[in-house]
């Protein structure tokens, strides 16, 4: 059967429908003043997004509620992923399971089990399709043991397969934890600070990774990252936040010296930006 030619509009639907659409939500801790403040926030199938911003200006805070580990306050807004609503009314959903299961993390630490193989940690991302008893004991099918090799193959390090994740260099945990995301089978990457306590060249080799992952899986992802020249060179869009709002959301060609200066102040000027 010949190709069917999609009508304009339909084709326009088809890209603009956000994988993640975040309104209007706020989130304050105790008494302080919110962290996070009235943002908006909508990222289309495929994107890869640059989360960048000062300390503080809660870049963690907005991709733990996409993920779903924090709660919006009780009047703080909504939050959609992939067209289902994943919290509201300062409530996370209860069957979230599903929507999670779409969604990987990359967090700058933590992001393994030690004492397990590196092949375990990978597979540990096929979890939500499998059976484990009590938690903890889980069986992992053959496919799902091919699928984490295979993942393994992609970031460079199914050599390592049988070693444990402490004896990896911090680089190389990373291309671990994105290869679990791979095991996954996430459609959505949420990183942060993936490469804030790497060296340059392991630095280039993880945002390298996901780049391609994003490039040849079309996984949208949101990247939280202090380092500007990486955001720049490998996201096309930058989302700045200060003080808890965005301040910038556009193409990275857009993002200039002057808006720099906006998102980080003196520190821009001073060159360590
Ligand atoms: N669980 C919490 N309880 C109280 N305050 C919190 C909590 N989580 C974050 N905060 C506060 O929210 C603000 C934003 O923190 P967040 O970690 O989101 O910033 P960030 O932009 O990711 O910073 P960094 O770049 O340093 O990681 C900070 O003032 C922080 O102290």
């Amino acid at each position: 059967m010949g190709a069917v030619a999609m009508q304009p509009d339909a084709m326009q639907t088809a890209v603009m429908h956000p994988d993640i659409s975040i309104r209007s939500i706020s989130k304050t801790f105790g008494n302080n003043r919110p962290v996070l403040n009235g943002i908006s926030l909508e990222v289309t199938p495929g994107e890869m997004v640059a989360l960048i911003g000062s300390s503080g200006s809660g870049k963690t805070t907005l991709l733990r509620h996409i993920a779903g580990l924090t709660a919006v306050d009780a009047d703080g807004g909504e939050i959609e992923v992939r067209d289902h609503v994943l919290q509201k009314g300062g409530k996370v959903i209860r069957d979230r399971g599903k929507l999670r299961a779409r969604i990987g993390l990359v967090f700058q630490q933590h992001n393994l089990i030690d004492r397990y193989s590196v092949l375990t940690n990978t597979l540990l991302g096929a979890i939500g399709r499998t059976h484990c008893l009590g938690g903890w004991l889980c069986r992992f099918n053959r496919e799902d043991q091919e699928i984490a090799r295979n993942a393994l193959s992609r970031v460079g390090m199914l050599e390592h397969a049988d070693r444990r994740a402490d004896q990896l260099s911090g680089g190389q945990q990373q291309r671990v934890a994105i290869a679990r995301t791979l095991t996954q089978q996430a459609s959505i990457i949420l990183a942060d600070e993936p490469i804030a306590s790497l060296d340059p060249a392991s630095a280039e080799r993880v945002m390298r990774t996901l780049s391609e992952i994003n490039a040849v899986d079309k996984v949208t992802m949101v990247i939280s990252l202090h380092q500007i020249d990486f955001a720049l060179r490998y996201c096309q869009r930058v989302v700045a936040m200060k003080q808890g709002h965005i301040i910038f959301d556009g193409p990275r060609d857009q993002f200039t010296r002057h808006k720099i200066v906006d998102v980080y102040g003196s520190d821009a000027e001073m060159g360590r930006v």
